[in-house]
């Protein structure tokens, strides 16, 4: 499985019948509920992360990386914006990237 066919699979639940689908639901309750459930799910990672529980932290990262697609397609963001994104990083360092960030 690849995110660009997790997202793929994102899309296409999204018009499914809400009481069929938690992509359904989450997109039909709106962006600020889908970004909270994300909030949610990374906070629940976090604590896996600091917990050192590696099988948790596994599931907890596939809910936090689906959830991130779910949250970035409630907002019109695609995949491609984010590796794009991620793309134009490649050449700096990241604390290069992070010095020249607006403040
Ligand atoms: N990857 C996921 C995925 N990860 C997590 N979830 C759902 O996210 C929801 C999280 O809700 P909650 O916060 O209430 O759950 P929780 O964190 O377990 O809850 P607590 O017990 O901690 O409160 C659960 O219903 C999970 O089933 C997911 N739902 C869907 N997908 C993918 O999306 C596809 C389509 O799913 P539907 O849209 O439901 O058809 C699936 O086949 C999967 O590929």
């Amino acid at each position: 499985m690849t995110l660009e066919e997790l997202e793929q699979i994102v899309a296409t639940r999204a018009s499914a019948p809400p009481d069929e689908s938690w992509t359904a639901q989450l997109l039909a309750r709106g962006p600020e509920y889908a970004a909270r459930k994300f909030g949610e799910e990374a906070v629940e990672a976090v604590i896996e992360a600091v917990r050192n529980d590696p099988s948790s932290l596994t599931s907890e990262a596939a809910d936090v990386l689906y959830h991130l697609l779910v949250m970035l397609r409630a907002r019109d963001v695609t995949l491609a914006d984010v590796m794009e994104e991620l793309a134009r990083r490649q050449s700096r360092t990241g604390l290069q990237e992070k010095a020249s960030r607006p403040r």
